[in-house]
Formats: structure tokens, C-alpha cells, sequence
């Protein structure tokens, strides 16, 4: 628990308000979700140290969705498709999932491993600034779930929220962004993102159309249903 106010510390993506041991009994109990493609995408991630949601918010992601039936699924920000792994998952071989990129690097593996978990016909892969994106497509969604740069999560809050359905979610990976809310003047990765992030939570919790709440697992995940 020691290094979660720790806003200096050279890679917080490793950080969690989750004790390590904690962490660690999760992680194994979801041992038996283990599949080919996840170890094979979370070894990238590793590889690279890119910022996927990880095992434990991957579970999450697919439960949430599966428990509201969700179909449609848009995602801002999907990087290689790891998150759109589980989400693809859960809306099965009739629902589909819009993912959005600005790396085509990025789409190109989210491709391969897709292709190869047989879940690459559910998606729908576009590249480019994904609020723009989003406003180019039309009709409501199950679930608009937000995993852009910071500084954006207002903004697509705003968006997002006009275009969930009544009982749809809206989720928002990092919104305890490693400590950093908490603290009285962090050490921001990019100036204004942890102002951006606390603005994004608070106005999803003073929201009247939406019950929100906060999973602290791994960098806090924001769920907040429309009524
Ligand atoms: C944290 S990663 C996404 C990880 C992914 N959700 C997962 O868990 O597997 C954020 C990604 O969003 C992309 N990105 C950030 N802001 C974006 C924007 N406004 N439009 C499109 N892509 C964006 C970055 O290129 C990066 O690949």
C-alpha cells in the first residue's frame, strides 16, 4: 500500500491501491480463465510495457457486459484489442464491438490476436481520433467504454453519456490514475491529466441520470449505469 501516493515513481503502471498480496490470491483465483490468446497479448504487453487493463479488469469487463446482455460496445481507445478481447467475449457471436485506435500498428495486432481467439468477426477495428469516430457512428450502445489519454475523459464523458442506452454502462479505465487523485499537487505524466480525470469522476457521480461507482482494482474502474 506504501507506494500507492507515490505520483514520482518511475512506472506507474505497475502501481495498484490494491496490496500486492491481494493482487497476487485475485490473480490466481482467475488462473483458470488462462487462454492462449490473453497470456499471448498480456506477454506483449509486458514485453512493450504498454498499458492494457490486465487480467483482473478484463474479467471484470466481460462480466459486467455479459450481466447486462450488452451487444454493442463501443470502445475509445482499444490499443493492440486487448480490452476488446473480453468485451468481444462477452457479447458473443451476434453482438459487435466497435474499437477505435489512432495507431494502425495498433490494429494490425489487434487483428492477429483477435483473428486467432476467433472473435475478429464481432469487430469492428477503426483508426483514427476516436470522439470523432464515435460522432461519425450512429445509434446507442450497451456500453461506451473510455481508455483514451487523460486529458480526454471529460470530454467523452459528455459524449459518451447521450448515446448509452436506459441500463447501459459507461466505464472508464484509470480514474484513480495510481494515487495521483488523492493528492494535493501530483506529479502529472502530462499537466492536467489528474485534473481532467477528478473533474471526469465527479461529474459522473453528480450525474442524476447515472448510479456510478468505483472498482478500485488495479487503476480504478468507473462504472455508472443510465437509468
Ligand atoms: C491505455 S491504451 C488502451 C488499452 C486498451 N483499452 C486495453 O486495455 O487493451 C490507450 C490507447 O488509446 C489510444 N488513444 C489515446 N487517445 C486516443 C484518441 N483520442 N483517439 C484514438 N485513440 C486514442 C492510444 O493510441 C493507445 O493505444
Amino acid at each position: 500500500m506504501s507506494d500507492l501516493k507515490d505520483p514520482t515513481a518511475p512506472n506507474p503502471s505497475v502501481l495498484s491501491p490494491v496490496h500486492p498480496d491481494i493482487e497476487r490470491y485475485l490473480i490466481d483465483l482467475a488462473g483458470p480463465t488462462d487462454a492462449p490468446v490473453p497470456l499471448e497479448m498480456e506477454e506483449l504487453a509486458r514485453q512493450q510495457n504498454f498499458p492494457i487493463v490486465g487480467r483482473l479488469v478484463g474479467l471484470f469487463l466481460k462480466t459486467v457486459a455479459k450481466s447486462i446482455g450488452a451487444k454493442r460496445i463501443f470502445e475509445f481507445g482499444s490499443g493492440f484489442g486487448y480490452s476488446a478481447y473480453w468485451f468481444a467475449e462477452a457479447v458473443g457471436s451476434t453482438g459487435q464491438v466497435i474499437c477505435t485506435d489512432g495507431d494502425v500498428n495498433n490494429r494490425a495486432k489487434a487483428e492477429y490476436f483477435l483473428s486467432k481467439a476467433g472473435l475478429w468477426d464481432r469487430v469492428d477495428f477503426r483508426t483514427g481520433f476516436a470522439q470523432a469516430i464515435f460522432q461519425a457512428t450512429e445509434g446507442e450502445f450497451d456500453i461506451c467504454y473510455n481508455d483514451v489519454d487523460k486529458g480526454d475523459y471529460p470530454e467523452v464523458w459528455r459524449l459518451a453519456r447521450e448515446r448509452i442506452r436506459p441500463g447501459g454502462l459507461y466505464i472508464a479505465d484509470n480514474v484513480l490514475w495510481h494515487g495521483r487523485v488523492t493528492v494535493e499537487n501530483p506529479i502529472d505524466i502530462v499537466p492536467g491529466w489528474t485534473d481532467a480525470i477528478r473533474e471526469h469522476n465527479r461529474l459522473i457521480f453528480n450525474d442524476p441520470d447515472f448510479d456510478a461507482f468505483i472498482n478500485p482494482t488495479r487503476d480504478g474502474v468507473i462504472v455508472a449505469r443510465k437509468k
